[in-house]
């Protein structure tokens, strides 16, 4: 069909009824059908002017289409039901009563730009928006709820956490114990959890989610999705992100000026990426200074014809300089075990990585000492690991964050549990936790992304002929 006949058919289009297939929440209804209904305190509020049909409260209808790409020329509306999700946002019924609510606020995993906003805007949220008084931050990770006592949290205490990297909180790795976990809940007497970590966090939510449902307890749990890889599925983004991959980009220049600078200079530079190479990518688009992207994602290899030495060779000779972004969790199979050398895990069981930057340095060393020996060179390595994500959020990040932080709440005093909140297309929607936990979210290089990616800095696809 040509563009003008499309443009013709879609001016009269009616779409027919779309097969919607709703992701249904947990409530805590499912297994306490007796539970009390309250009015918003946000009713009474001065500062919220709404009425019954202005669009201020959120509806259990209100949803959002995890979809909204589609192809009009025929395939539309198919017969394959679009997923839909509950709309995050105040609902008009609530089912805690703000006096008798205890909350716990955890974070778990590595740390990630805003986690210090979330904890501030859950604190400061539930404090002002629903009068909420007993509000507790859990110390260092899931250990914390068994083996320390709980923080009292207030919007005096935590009102320039924001401005803080890191986790005021503190965070760990490991330590997950559900007995003890759910036994500490249900003895300190808390009924809403803030959960706030990446997938390995969220799965151990779940569990917790599956026990206080299993022990019928009035205790609602949600999950606020933290990776500083961007590395959860179904969600636009993580908060964080963006932050990191402007912290990138700065080593990424430095590499850039240091290349520049020397005759036949590399620039080479490790970001974080275990399972991903999003900071990776979008710090590599976004800068323009980078001759080559190696991501977890996609193989590459050093010798023969289309290597990464071939192509180097080639830029050297160009442009008498190149700069090389690599993702920490990339060719991990081309790095040669010592022995028996075993990849060792931490304390949460994720695989830890052989060190590709310094590999990479040494092997481009040896590489020009055997083929170029007499003429200069020179490597300048950078891996500034933990300073792009030990840093505050930048402001884009900031107001993601509050917007999640509120989001949580508002579905936790409805009554939601076992739940994340995330942005799907752009608005604020609530997720099945147990979906969340589970999807992963791969660079995918097969999409246009890449593709650019590609034409921008011409670098071999890798691929053995
Ligand atoms: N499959 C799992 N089941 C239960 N708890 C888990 C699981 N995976 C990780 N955890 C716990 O979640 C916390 C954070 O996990 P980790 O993988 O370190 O970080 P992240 O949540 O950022 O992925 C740790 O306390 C760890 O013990
Ligand atoms: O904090 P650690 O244990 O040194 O871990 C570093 C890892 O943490 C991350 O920043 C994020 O990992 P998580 O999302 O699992 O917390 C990875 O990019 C990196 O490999
Ligand atoms: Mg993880």
């Amino acid at each position: 069909m040509n563009t003008d006949s499309i443009q013709d058919q879609l001016e009269s289009l009616t779409i027919s009824p779309i097969n919607v297939k709703l992701k249904r929440l947990p409530r805590l209804t499912d297994y306490l059908p007796g539970l009390q209904t309250h009015t918003n305190p946000l009713q009474h509020s001065n500062f919220y002017h709404h009425s019954d049909n202005d669009g201020f409260y959120i509806t259990h209808s209100d949803v959002i289409l995890r979809q909204i790409v589609f192809d009009f020329s025929g395939h539309f509306p198919s017969s394959t039901p679009h997923l839909a999700y509950h709309n995050a946002g105040p609902r008009k019924e609530i089912l805690f009563d703000p006096k008798q609510v205890r909350a716990a606020i955890v974070t778990c995993g590595g740390l990630c730009p805003g986690l210090n906003t979330v904890i501030r805007e859950l604190v400061v949220g539930l404090w002002e928006l629903y009068g909420v008084r007993e509000i507790f931050g859990i110390k260092a990770g899931y250990r914390g709820f068994y083996s320390s006592d709980p923080i009292p949290l207030d919007p005096k205490l935590v009102h320039n956490w924001h401005k803080r990297g890191g986790t005021v909180l503190e965070t760990s790795r490991g330590g997950f114990d559900l007995k003890k976990i759910v036994d500490a809940i249900e003895t300190r007497g808390y009924n809403q959890v803030y959960i706030i970590g990446g997938d390995g966090t969220l799965r151990g939510a779940v569990q917790i989610f599956n026990e206080i449902q299993h022990r019928k307890l009035n205790v609602a749990v949600t999950g606020i999705p933290k990776t500083v890889d961007n590395d959860v599925g179904i969600i636009d983004r993580s908060f964080g992100f963006q932050t990191a991959v402007e912290m990138a980009q700065q080593a990424i220049s430095a590499a850039h000026v240091e290349a520049e600078s020397s005759p036949n200079g590399i620039g080479l530079v490790k970001l974080m990426g275990r399972n991903t190479g999003h900071i990776t990518l979008d710090a590599t688009l976004s800068s323009c200074d980078v001759d080559c992207c190696l991501i977890p994602e996609t193989d590459f290899y050093l010798e023969g014809k289309g290597g990464l030495l071939e192509f180097l060779d080639l830029r050297l000779k160009e442009n008498g300089h190149a700069v090389i972004v690599v993702a920490e969790g990339a060719g991990q199979d081309i790095i040669p075990r010592i022995g028996s050398q075993k990849q060792e895990r931490d304390e949460s069981g994720n695989l830890g990585f052989l060190d590709i930057g310094a590999w990479l340095n040494s092997e481009l060393k040896k590489w020009w000492e055997r083929d170029h020996k007499g003429e200069l060179f020179t490597v300048k390595y950078i891996d500034p690991t933990y300073m792009i994500r030990a840093v505050t959020a930048n402001a884009t990040d900031n107001l993601y964050c509050t917007l999640l932080a509120h989001s949580a709440i508002h579905g936790i005093m409805a009554g939601y549990t076992g739940f994340v909140t995330g942005p799907i297309n752009g608005n604020y929607a609530y997720i099945p936790m147990d979906e969340v936990a589970h999807a992963k979210s791969p660079v995918n290089t097969k999409d246009h992304k890449w593709a650019w990616l590609r034409s921008v800095t011409a670098q071999p696809d890798f691929q053995r002929t």
